[in-house]
């Protein structure tokens, strides 16, 4: 479990996280998803003591990440790439980190195990390791001590079809066996894939915090498209729309209506004796539903502030 409360960080005059409260619960892949900027690492960054609150709290298993005495064994994160030295092999990586985290050096083999790296890519040193092999690793880090919380930093960037599929698949694994799992994302198809739950960002501030079913079910029904064999009986229709406020579009053998209903669509057709052969709600893709939802970030990430150093 993964709690925060009231969590803030500002840099200097950029607030980067802004009175988040929610909290990340076990048996689930939640997708932490925002534009670039919003937020997702530095939220991160405070759960795993890298940075520290301005303001509020992160919590983990319900206490501060820089007081558990055995962190290694409570949550393992995925940040960035694999912070292998370029020259050290990935075994010799995980061991030093199994020695300095007491966690007995047996564990490395398991955990490459797990991730599904063989004798011989553990071996390779840092510089030759693809992507995909560094992910794999990284994770491989990040359940050395078996934690029940895991953090994954935008997993999938970068990878090709195959390591994306290992990674979605993974992540399930981890969240069946009961875990706390929250992948970062600033794409909405990629966690649609993957994800349970959203929490969503958007500059710095949480948009929703819902299983991904809700916010599918929740898209307002951008428009709806009309088509009948009777275009001046449709064209009648459509000017009645257009009376009550809606925006009516022809098109190609009907029309698009935005601002009203299938419903009353529907309605008014059977008033006024139009034939209908098609009334479809044309539903936003996900993508637009999230930079709806996220347009304020977007801005901010694209004006003259949004680009901040690290
Ligand atoms: N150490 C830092 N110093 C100053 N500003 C920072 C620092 N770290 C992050 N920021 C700023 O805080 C905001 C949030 O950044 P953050 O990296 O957490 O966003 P993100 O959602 O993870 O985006 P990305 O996917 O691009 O990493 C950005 O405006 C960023 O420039």
């Amino acid at each position: 479990m993964i709690t925060l409360r009231g969590l803030t960080k500002r840099f200097g005059g950029v607030t980067a996280v802004d009175d988040l409260t929610v909290e990340i619960r076990p048996g689930q892949v939640t997708g932490f998803l925002g534009p670039n900027g919003a937020g997702k690492s530095t939220t991160m960054r405070m759960v795993l003591g890298l940075d520290r609150p301005t303001a509020g709290q992160a919590l983990v298993n319900g206490r501060d990440y820089r007081t558990l005495r055995h962190p290694l064994y409570e949550v393992g994160a995925l940040l960035d790439a694999t912070g292998v030295h370029p020259a050290r092999s990935g075994v010799a990586h995980l061991r030093a980190m199994a020695r300095s985290n007491g966690v007995p050096e047996r564990r490395v083999a398991q955990v490459l195990d797990l991730v599904g790296l063989d004798a011989r890519a553990a071996g390779k040193p840092g510089r030759a390791l693809s992507l995909g092999m560094g992910q794999r690793l990284g994770i491989a880090g990040a359940l050395l001590g078996d934690p029940p919380v895991l953090l994954l930093d935008e997993p999938v960037n970068g990878l090709d079809p195959d390591g994306v599929r290992w990674i979605r698949g993974f992540t399930r694994r981890l969240a069946d066996e009961g875990r706390t799992v929250l992948v970062s994302s600033h794409l909405m198809s990629e966690m649609q894939q993957t994800a349970d739950r959203l929490v969503v960002l958007g500059r710095g501030r949480l948009v929703a915090d819902a299983p991904l079913a809700e916010l599918i079910a929740a898209r307002p029904a951008a428009s709806v498209r009309v088509r009948g064999p009777e275009p001046a009986a449709l064209a009648a229709l459509g000017d009645r729309l257009a009376a009550e406020g809606a925006t009516v579009t022809a098109d190609e053998g009907g029309m698009s209506v935005a601002g009203s209903t299938a419903g009353r669509v529907g309605d008014l057709a059977h008033e006024m004796g139009v034939r209908l052969h098609e009334l479809t709600p044309v539903a936003p893709s996900l993508e637009e539903a999230f930079l709806e939802l996220t347009a304020d970030s977007v801005e901010y990430a694209a004006g003259p502030t949004g680009g901040g150093t690290r």
